[in-house]
This record gives structure tokens, C-alpha cells and sequence, in this order.
């Protein structure tokens, strides 16, 4: 007798979206690349997608306002988890200069410390990127872009997030679907980062270098791919209001098919943030308003070191 089941729904690699949603690139499920095996089919077809499956979705909407005289873009694709495009944040030029300051510095192809396999032996293929660390007042360009988005986000401590990260993805580069909410099975194990600033309550990535295909920003769950453009900021929730990993704000950068891509990541921990404080914690989320739009919440200042003044 045979199955009355249609034969996709019994192939466990088939996506759910391919019925439903035209695919204009069929190549990433082709593409041969370092670290394969971290990209599930359904993955990659996310990857794939052209457009957001959920036109309707009355989560999604566009608010602009101004702020220090400049227009503030914001899109919001989704409140739960709480999931932010900053359209045109850095001008074209600064986002140029970042990445023309990142790429003549020595990177190290980035290592992924596998949970289960902490010493390294099955090899860190889930990212394939070069990455750099650099101090948020390193310099003249890093200095600018860090004070900026420190303005534009007063609700968030940028002060007490890590270095900025860099990342630079040559053609099969890649970092596949993770959190960046870090996990630990007990409080022994807790850094100094864990200890004195918390855990990463958000992601600020900012978009310097698009590929030509695909390298977009891929939530899974959600599920949807982003592909800002040069200067955008992305900026996602990790954590929720009881500090608990947001399971929906997996998320990583697909797999660039053509061209490079950089990007440079603040992960913004929780301590003396001021989301906790604006927020009413009995509810589930925090206060979307604040993080769109902050006018009215006092402004966070620099904390650039002075130049040092010439010797008499
Ligand atoms: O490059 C991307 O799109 C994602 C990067 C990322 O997930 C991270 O830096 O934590
Ligand atoms: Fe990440």
C-alpha cells in the first residue's frame, strides 16, 4: 500500500519552506566547504531565503526619529526575541575606514572551543572566519564608532562589553548556527567576565563588508536570514528577564558563496544595564521602547582617555 504521505514529509532533509517559498539560489546545499557538517539542510535553506516568510507578521515594523540632529532607522523583525536592524547607523565612510583599519591588522583564523569536545581534537570547523580583538578605544576610528553607538544606546553598558570583535569571511567562510549566551554547568567555571559583568545579554554586530552571495545573518528559529548592508547594525536580545539563554536567538553567518564579508561584534554584557532597570520585570521581555528608542534616557558618557598633553 502505498504511504497516502507525500514523499518530502518522510525525508527528514526536506525544509518546510521550500513549498511554500520560491528559491531563487539552489546552490548553497551544493556548495562544498570547510565545517559541512554544522549546516543542516533545513540551515541552509534558510540561508536561501529571498524574503521573510512572515509578510503579515504585525511584530515587524520600521520606526525613525531624530537624534543629535541624525536620523535613526530603525527595523524591528522580531520582539520575540527582540531582533533590531539599524539601518545606515555608520555613514558608508566610517564603516570603511573600521574595515580598512581591520583588515591590515594580523588575524588569527578564530577557533570555536567545542562544548563537547573542549580540547580540540575533532577540529573548530563551526566557524571558519579570521577574527581580531581590538580595544573599544583602540584608535581614532574604533573610538568614534564605539562613542556613536554608545549615544544611540544608552539603555545598554557598551562600556562593560568585551573587546570589539572582527570578523573577516573569505568565500566558504562561515560560523554556524550558535548562541552567544555562554553556558557554564556551574559557577566554579565562571570567568572574570562571568564574575564581574555577567552574561551577554546582547549582540551588536556591525555589517562593514557585505558578500556578493549569500553570508547572510541566519536565525534558525525564527526563521530568517538577514543581509544588511554596509554601516547597518544588527542588534539582538540573548537573554531574558530571569538571565536565562533566549533559545530563539540562534543564529549564525551562512556560508559566503561569492565575494567576503567583515563584520565587528560588541557582545554586550548585563551588568549595569539600564534595560533591567526600565524594564517591569514581571514581564517576559525586556522594554523593546527603550532599546528603539532611547530619547529621554540620559546619555552614558566617553570614557576615552585623554591625549597626552606634550612635555613643557
Ligand atoms: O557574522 C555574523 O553574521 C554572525 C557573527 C556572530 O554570530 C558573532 O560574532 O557572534
Ligand atoms: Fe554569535
Amino acid at each position: 500500500q502505498p504511504s497516502p504521505i507525500p514523499s518530502n514529509v518522510l525525508d527528514p532533509t526536506a525544509s518546510p519552506f521550500i513549498h511554500n517559498h520560491e528559491r531563487k539560489h539552489e546552490i548553497t546545499q551544493d556548495l562544498d566547504f570547510v565545517g559541512k557538517n554544522h549546516w543542516s539542510y533545513s540551515y541552509m535553506d534558510t540561508c536561501d531565503l529571498r524574503e521573510f516568510p512572515l509578510h503579515d507578521d504585525p511584530d515587524m515594523f520600521c520606526t525613525r526619529y531624530v537624534m543629535d540632529y541624525m536620523w535613526v532607522n530603525v527595523e524591528v523583525l522580531a520582539t520575540d526575541p527582540i531582533l533590531l536592524v539599524f539601518h545606515k547607523f555608520y555613514s558608508e565612510k566610517n564603516a570603511h575606514a573600521f574595515r580598512e583599519y581591520i583588515n591590515q591588522k594580523e588575524m588569527d583564523l578564530q577557533k570555536v572551543v567545542d562544548q563537547d569536545d573542549p580540547s580540540g581534537a575533532a577540529g573548530h570547523t563551526s566557524r571558519r572566519a579570521n577574527g581580531t580583538w581590538m580595544e573599544h578605544y583602540e584608535n581614532e576610528i574604533t573610538s568614534t564608532l564605539f562613542d556613536f553607538a554608545q549615544r544611540r544606546l544608552p539603555s545598554l553598558n557598551l562600556h562593560g562589553a568585551e573587546q570589539w570583535h572582527a570578523l573577516s569571511y573569505q568565500q566558504g567562510g562561515h560560523y554556524a548556527p550558535h548562541h552567544d549566551f555562554l553556558y557554564y554547568t556551574n559557577e566554579t567555571q565562571w570567568d572574570w567576565w562571568m564574575n564581574e559583568m555577567g552574561n551577554r545579554l546582547a549582540t551588536f554586530l556591525a555589517v562593514l563588508e557585505t558578500a556578493d552571495e549569500g553570508g547572510g545573518t541566519i536565525f534558525p528559529q525564527l526563521p530568517y536570514v538577514v543581509h544588511p548592508e554596509v554601516g547597518d547594525v544588527m542588534l539582538w536580545l540573548n537573554m531574558d528577564v530571569t538571565d536565562h539563554s533566549i533559545a530563539k536567538s540562534l543564529h549564525g553567518a551562512c556560508p559566503i558563496l561569492k565575494g567576503q564579508k567583515t563584520a565587528a561584534t560588541l557582545w554586550i554584557r548585563i551588568r549595569d544595564s539600564r534595560l533591567s532597570f526600565l524594564t517591569d520585570l514581571t514581564e517576559p521581555q525586556y522594554n523593546l521602547k527603550q532599546l528603539i528608542d532611547p530619547r529621554g534616557v540620559p546619555a552614558i558618557p566617553s570614557q576615552k582617555p585623554k591625549a597626552k598633553q606634550p612635555q613643557e
